[in-house]
This record gives C-alpha cells, structure tokens and sequence, in this order.
C-alpha cells in the first residue's frame, strides 16, 4: 500500500501542510506531524471527510425587518470552518440559519431572517496576498468576547462590532469594514468594501456572516457588545436556541464583485445568485441629495473611523457615520423640513415630536438598513464645510477644475480653502456627484434644538448689566434695587454671590448680572454670548463722562445692547446733570427730552432717590424689547461665571434663557458634561426647577466651564458626552489650527468671501491729538464695499480690556507709539487678535487702504524677541547712558532693534548699539540673566523703563 504525505495532501487542500496536520489531529488522525504520511485509504478518507467539511461556503444573508420588507446583504464570504464546530454544528443540526438566529440574539431587538450559506468551492486557506487585477480581501475578525455569554453561557454567541484596522490590511488590499449599528432593529454587520484604497469612493457595501467559536483568539476584526444590548441579554439568551460554545471566526476571502456585477445586483458567474439578490429593493438606488427627507443613508465607515470612534468611547459607537474616504466625524445627513427624522446617538427624535416610539425607531432602521446598502460611490459625505482640495480629490477632479467652477459661481477660493455644504452641493452637481451633509454632534444638538422650537413664548423678566466709571455708585445702585426686593429677608436674607441675582420689585421682576469689570461681558460676548437685555449705565452727576463711562458705552454699543442711564449722585451739591447729558449725547446716547431715544433716570443711590422710577424704566424698555421665553422647552442658558469648589466640585451659575431646568437633567455645558445633582438660587436655597431669566448655581458638571459657555439640556448621558468630547477635541484642533479672527492681512481675503462688511479698529495712543486724526480719516476711507468703524478710542497703553472687545467684536486694535505689555500681548495671542503698532498715522492709513484692496504686502514683519526692565542707569563718558537690566522673557540680541518703553509708551525707538554681561561685550543674553544695554542715540533711559528688542523678518505677501 502507498502512502501519501501530508503536505502532498495539503497542496491538494491549498492549505499549508502544518494546518492539515493540526486539522487531521483534531479530527482523531493518528498523525504525528505535518511531515507525516498516511496510507492511501486514509488520504482517501481525508480527501472525503475533512477536505469536503473545509469547504468554503459562500454566503447570501438575507436580513429581513419584522415588517416584510427584506434588505439583500450580497456578501461573497468564505468561511473555513474548523472541524470541532462542524462535528459540533452536525450534532445540534445547526446550521447557518442557526448562525443568523445567534446574531439575533446579540441585538436582542433586532429580528433576522437569514438565508443559510451555500457551500462553494475554493477555499484557500492562507491569507491571500492582495491580487491587483481582482479586488480580493482577506481578513480574519477579531472576536472580543464579552465576558457575560461566555462566562454564564459558553456556548452564546455574540456578534457586535465588527472593525478591520486599516493599518493591517496591504495597502492595496480593499479594507473590509463591519460597522455594526447597535441600536438598528436589524442586524446589521455591514462590510464597506471600497475597492482599492486610492478609489475610496468606490464602496460596496456587503456583509460578511460572523461566524466563530468563542474560543478563537481575536485576530484583525473586532466585535464588541453594545451597551444597550448588555442588559436585556440574559432574558433573550434565555429565549435563544441552545448556543454553542462561542461566535464564530471569520477566516475568508471576500471576492469584491465587479462594478458591473454590483449593478447588476448579481455576483459573478463564477458564483451562484444569492436568492433574493435580485429582488433587492429598489432602495438601493441612491438618493438624490436633495430628497434629504427621506430615510437616512449612511455612508460606509473606515476601519479607522470606527477605530477611532471606539476610542471615543462606546457611545460613539453606536452610529458610526463616514463619508466614502473614512470621514472623521460620524454623522448622518441632515434633514431639512417638517417631520424630518434623524437619529442621534441611539436616539430617534423628531422635529416637533420629541422621543417616538419603538415601532416607530424600528420602522426607521429598517428604511436606514436599506438606505444603507445604497451608499453610492457617487456620494459625497460633508461634515460642516470641505476644503477645495478634499472636494477635488473626492470627486477624483483636479483641484483646479473645482477652483474654475467656483470662479463661475463668483466664489474665488484658493486650494485650501473650505467652502460649505451648499457650495460643495453645487460644484459637485457639475461633475455628477452628490453632496450629502454629514451629521455632528453640533448638528445633532441644533437638530433638538430645533425639534424643541415652535413652543409658545411667555414675558421673560429683563437680564441688566450695571456699568461705569469707578466710583460712580454701582454697588450703591445695586444695594439700593436690592432693598426694594419685596422677597429680601426671606431666608434669612443671606444673599450667596453667584454672579447674578434676581430681584423681584413691585414694578417687576429683574435679574443682574453682577460680574466683576466689563471682562465678563467681552468674554461672553467673545464666546458669542449675549446674556445682557440692557445696560444701565451710570454716571455720577459731579464727575461727568469718564475713560471707564466710555469704554462701557463701547462694549455696550458694540454688543448692540441698549443703554439706560443712571444719572447718580444727584444729592450733591456739584451734581450737574446737563453736563452729564451733554457729554453723553457726543456718544450717541441723546436723552428723550432732548429729542433722543435714550432713557435717563437721576438716582441718588445713597439717598434712595429715583430708585424706583429706575426699576420703572427698566421694566419700560424690557416691555418695548419684547423679551419672551417659552418655558415648557429643555432649558438653554448661559454660564455667567464657574468655580471649582472644593466640596462641591465643579459649580456653575447659569442664566436659564429658554426652558426649565430641572434636577436630574443631562446637560452639555461649553466642553463639559454632566447631570444637575443640585440647584442653589442667589440665596442658597435649593431648588427643583429653573425658568428664563432665572440664574442658578449648578453642581453635577464634569469639570468647570467658562463664563459665557452654552448651557443646553439634552436627553441623555451618552448625548451629553459625545457633545462636549467633539468639542474638546474641536477646541483642540481650533487650537492648534488658531489663526487670528480678522487681520488687515486677512481682510481682503475676508471681504472677497462676503465674511467682512465693517472694519472695525480700536485706537489706542499716546496723544488724544492722535486719537481724533486717525478716527476720523480711517472713517474716512470707508467705501461701498467696507465701512470702516472706530469701536473705541483712548489714550495711554493697551489693556486686556481692549483685546477682549477687540476678540468679541472681532476688531483689531491699533497703537500709535504704545505698546501692549507682556501679559496684554500673551492675551492678544490667545485671542487671535491683530494689534499693530505704528509711529505715524499715515502708515496705518496706508496700510488699512492697501489691506482694503487687497495690496497690503508687508515685506517686513518685525518680532519681538526680548523684553528687558531697566533696574540701574550708568552715565559712561564718551558713550552715553547704559541701562543695567534683567531680561525679563526672551532674549536682548546685540544686533537687535530696540524700543523703550515707560509705561507702556513708547518714548524712543532705534538700535542696541552696546550689549555687556560685566565687562564682556556679548551676543546675546537670555531670560533672567542682567546685562548692561546702551541704546544708540538715546540717553534719557529711566529705571523702571521697559526695552523691547525685536528684529524684522522678511514675509512672503500673505494674500494669495
Ligand atoms: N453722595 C452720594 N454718594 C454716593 C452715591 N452713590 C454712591 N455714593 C458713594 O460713592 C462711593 C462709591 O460708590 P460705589 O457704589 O462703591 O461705586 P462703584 O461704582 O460701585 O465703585 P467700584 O465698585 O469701585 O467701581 C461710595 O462712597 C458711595 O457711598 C449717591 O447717590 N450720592
């Protein structure tokens, strides 16, 4: 009798002789090792019982809703079974139907019918390497086994998640991707299979049958649990067909079926037709982008998309969402009109209607499970806005084919240049794609916002600021109103500082905001907050109109908030309220008896005069601007200032704008998350619910937001986490992205894009001369296209209070011979603030007619690259005055220019001509070492004096 080795048989198998082996002696062989041979009627054996029962099976599923209509997931999977499953799977009669029921069980919610797999031949074993002329995939699931069925229940399987990490698959492998959709009633393990990784648009969605022992060690693809499935499972387990002992490993090949073979809805004629392939529901056909309203159709994900989704946590997971390229944002299209659906995290809403119901959310998967086969290689996902380059690259076009069709739309933009979803709409139209806007987290917070509108709006009380010069009786103001609060004295009386108060009166309720100085406002209104209805502004009546009256009228004026005047201290004798009416009309604020529109109130907060007649007027202009809330919605607020406190932890006091908070509500407030444990009103006492104009002090969020944040109340845990994590990682990126708001650079730029009407300037300088000149020639230079608006004026150096008008008003500031100090310019820097300096007014002109054109080419840029504080001043003969300094920050180089600086003037600008550390002259010197510095031409040098070292740079023009 001959005798045949095992490798010989293996050849026979395509597999490698070390797997038949381990296969042969898994089945009872008596085999020693690959190397082996057996005799002929054992290979014959072989060859019938264990090569037939390796088969490859190839695999048609048919996933059906529980309302009939069925949803073809074409898939072309191989899968090698192993020998103990099959011995298994013959001894409980399972089969693949078993497989689907098992899948079922996982998505306990979702019903499945599926058609048992049909056995093929072929089956290689090995991981195939990628073959370039035929799109062939080959990967191996990783099986993450939940703990929970395995431990209590060995033999249920589960199938969740399914990813194929990009970075494992040969680059020119196709990337197969099973995106699982937790919450759909289906079950749907979808398989995205783009065709070739530099063809991303071309993307077959099929799907792979899951199918593994538990046991298996995870390899490639990984399947995780829902989290919502975790629970109910025990019950449904329960339910289920007697498991087997785990879930299945995929080890196959998927043969991507040709384009025209996935037109046709067929597989190949190597294949046999899947039944019920052709009967794939006409669904499949893609939708045109503008019949947005109907069911959602998602995009395949990448693999590491839905890596990275992961990482996010797990309920990003739930819906993953990606245009054809592997998009970074999950999302779904958005949907425009009346009873639109969209689905958010787990979570059906409707515009109008609130949470549905669970037939209803059944319905929707089951119609999104058939808009999901229909991902067109023709669709193009776009999250907010896309760059020309992305687009171009989509659509598989030359950037400049884009750029060109833009030009015909009048929109110039340059390669790297974002435009919006419309846009993209309409340049993608022209070369025959659709644009389909992708859902974020933001637009998924806009969506229930929107779903929350439409309710009835109810008088609101007023929210008023108290502004000022120092001095003029604010507090007193405040103190005065306070004692005419009819609910003063309940409690105890014992008013918490929270940064806002409400005060009920006879003539009506009010809320102040008290925040210390204007910061506050700027730094709401920088966060595109606007808690304030109205300013009261107020003026002692012997002082008149000082620097901090005007800078009030400014953010006021700039934030478009009306101004009620509270002319104070008119007990005195000096008081003198004409004047104060006089001054105040230069600034726009003429009062009504002289013809304006401005209300005046002469007060005497010491005395308690005009107080009342204050709270009238408040009350008048709160009638005449209409302020309404509904209060039925889920409340939306604003965050007026947040602490850490350390018992309490993160605290916020919020102005509740829209709605009722309630305890136990969900919220997103800026980059944080969290649950209202508690409620404090500005008395202390707690409180279970919070309406419009109300503010309060919450505790539950998961870290401390900044003022101006939105507050806003979603409908649950996971919503709010998947929120305030995009933003996080949005404010990162914005971050390391950050480019200055608006710029004279950028102006052109800005105004060729429709974003700039209106130029607005801060001025600051050493002269009011100066002050008055600029203004009114840079009004001056207003044209029909741009206006050009001094927002604020004054003399003397450049404050933080400037740079945050400047950020919240989006100005920039200019300076003639001052100079912002370190720390002004660190926040100028944060703020993406654009201050120049200059010596001489026409330059700035200049440069602002230049940047209105869009000729503004600096050559030049000059970066200061030290700040030294003069502590000692040497007289040398012959050379003049030598500064004996500390370099503050950066470094003082020899050849540098310098400026000095007295506070925060400059007072001379020209040369280092001297650098010396003792007696050696030197290149340069560091931070926190002290050297000597003369200055060429300049001996009036002070202690106390600051000497700024910069160089200039030479810069490219920066308009493109
Ligand atoms: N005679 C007179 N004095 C007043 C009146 N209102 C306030 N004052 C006094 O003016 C001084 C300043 O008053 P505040 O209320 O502290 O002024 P403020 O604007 O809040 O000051 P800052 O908080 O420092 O900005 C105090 O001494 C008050 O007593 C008033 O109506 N008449």
């Amino acid at each position: 009798m001959s005798r045949v080795r095992i490798y010989e048989l293996a050849k026979e198998a395509g597999m490698s002789s070390k797997a038949l082996a381990d296969k042969l002696v898994e089945r009872g062989y008596d085999i020693k090792s690959h190397s082996s041979s057996v005799d002929d009627e054992t290979a014959a054996r072989i060859r019938n019982e264990v090569f037939k029962d390796s088969d490859t099976e190839m695999v048609e599923k048919r996933i059906s809703s529980d309302q009939g209509s069925t949803v073809i997931r074409r898939r072309s999977t191989v899968i090698r079974r192993r020998p103990k499953q099959d011995s298994e799977m013959e001894d409980t009669g399972e089969d693949l139907s078993d497989e689907s029921l098992d899948l079922a069980e996982i998505d306990e919610e979702r019903p499945v019918q599926a058609e048992p797999s049909e056995p093929v031949q072929e089956a290689p074993k090995k991981e195939q390497q990628p073959d370039s002329s035929r799109a062939k995939v080959v990967y191996r699931p990783e099986v993450k086994t939940p703990p929970q069925p395995v431990k209590t229940a060995p033999a249920a399987p589960v199938a969740q998640k399914v990813e194929t990490p990009a970075e494992e698959i040969a680059p020119d492998t196709a990337v197969i991707e099973k995106v699982e959709e937790k919450t759909a009633d289906t079950v749907e393990a979808k398989t995205a299979v783009p065709v070739e990784e530099n063809e991303p648009d071309v993307a077959v969605e099929a799907e792979a049958s899951v199918k593994s022992p538990v046991k298996e060690q995870p390899t490639m693809t990984t399947f995780e649990k829902p989290v919502r499935s975790e629970k109910k499972r025990p019950a449904k387990a329960a339910a289920a067909p007697p498991a087997r002992k785990g879930m299945a490993r995929i080890v196959g090949t998927i043969e991507l079926p040709s384009e025209q073979e996935e037109e046709n809805g067929g597989r190949g004629s190597r294949k046999k037709p899947a039944a019920g392939s052709k009967s794939a529901p006409p669904a499949r056909r893609p939708r045109p982008a503008s019949s947005v309203a109907g069911p959602e159709v998602v995009a395949p994900v990448s693999a590491d998309v839905a890596g990275r989704n992961k990482k996010r946590g797990k309920g990003a997971d739930e819906k993953t969402f990606a245009d054809e390229r592997g998009s970074k944002r999950p999302g779904k299209p958005l949907k425009k009109g009346k009873n639109v659906k969209f689905t958010h995290f787990g979570d059906d809403y409707q515009r109008g209607g609130g949470k549905r119901g669970k037939k209803n959310r059944q319905k929707d998967r089951q119609s999104q499970a058939v808009a999901e086969m229909k991902a067109s290689k023709r669709r193009i996902v776009v999250y907010e806005t896309i760059s020309v380059a992305e687009l171009a690259s989509r659509m598989r076009v030359k950037a400049s084919e884009v750029i060109a069709k833009l030009m015909g739309l009048g929109v110039m933009a340059t390669i790297n240049q974002a435009v919006d979803v419309d846009t993209a709409m309409l340049i993608a139209t022209d070369f025959g794609y659709e644009v389909e806007q992708g859902i974020t987290e933001e637009i998924g917070i806009q969506l229930l916002e929107e779903s929350q509108e439409g309710g009835v709006a109810e008088p609101r009380s007023p929210v008023v600021t108290v502004m000022g010069h120092v001095d003029h009786g604010k507090t007193s103001i405040l103190d005065a109103i306070r004692k005419t609060d009819v609910a003063e004295g309940e409690a105890g009386g014992i008013t918490q500082h929270i940064g806002a108060y409400h005060v009920r009166s006879s003539a009506g309720d009010v809320t102040f905001v008290d925040t210390p100085g204007h910061a506050a406002f700027t730094e709401m209104r920088s966060r595109g907050a606007q808690v304030t209805d109205l300013v009261i502004l107020v003026v002692a009546a012997d002082d008149g109109v000082m620097d901090q009256t005007r800078e009030a009228i400014s953010h006021s004026q700039a934030a478009n908030v009306p101004i009620l005047v509270a002319v104070n201290k008119i007990d005195k004798a000096n008081a003198d309220v004409d004047r104060v009416k006089r001054e105040l009309s230069d600034y726009d604020l003429i009062p009504e008896d002289w013809g304006g529109q401005t209300m005046y109130c002469e007060t005497s907060a010491k005395k308690g005069i005009g107080i009342d007649e204050l709270m009238e007027a408040i009350q008048l202009m709160a009638e005449m601007l209409e302020l309404k809330a509904d209060r039925k919605r889920n409340a939306k607020g604003r965050v007026i200032e947040a602490q850490l406190d350390k018992g309490r932890g993160p605290v916020a006091t919020v102005l509740i704008q829209e709605g009722t908070l309630k305890v136990g509500d969900y919220v997103v407030v800026g980059m944080h998350s969290g649950k209202v444990r508690a409620m404090l009103d500005d008395r202390g006492r707690n409180m279970k619910t919070a309406g419009p104009s109300i503010p309060v002090e919450v505790q539950g969020l998961s870290g401390v937001p900044q003022a101006g944040d939105e507050f806003v109340v979603v409908t649950d845990e996971k919503m709010a986490k998947n929120v305030s994590q995009a933003r996080a990682m949005k404010a990162r990126e914005a971050e390391l992205g950050a480019s200055s708001k608006i710029s004279l650079d950028k102006l052109f730029e800005k105004m060729s894009e429709g974003d700039v009407q209106e130029l607005r300037v801060i001025i600051r300088s050493d002269v009011q001369g100066t002050l008055e000149a600029f203004a009114k020639a840079a009004e001056e230079l207003s044209t029909k296209d741009i206006k050009v608006r001094v927002l604020h004026e004054g003399t003397g150096t450049i404050t933080e209070s400037d740079i945050l008008l400047a950020s919240a008003s989006e100005a920039i500031i200019i300076g003639f011979n001052v100079r912002p100090t370190v720390k002004v310019k660190e926040l100028a820097v944060k703020e993406n603030v654009d201050v120049r300096s200059y010596d001489v007014i026409y330059h700035a002109l200049d440069d602002i007619r230049k940047a209105m054109v869009g000729m503004l080419e600096p050559t030049y840029a000059e970066d200061v690259i030290g700040t030294a504080e003069v502590r000692e001043t040497f007289s040398v003969p012959k050379i003049g005055t030598i500064a004996g300094c500390g370099v503050m920050d950066g470094k003082i180089q020899r050849n540098a220019g310098v400026r000095v600086l007295r506070d925060g003037v400059v007072v001379y600008t020209g040369k280092i001509s001297s650098l010396r550390r003792f007696k050696d002259d030197v290149k340069e010197v560091a931070t926190g070492y002290e050297c000597g510095i003369g200055v060429e031409n300049f001996n009036d040098i002070k202690v106390g004096d600051h000497l700024e070292a910069f160089v200039m740079r030479e810069v490219e023009a920066t308009l493109e």
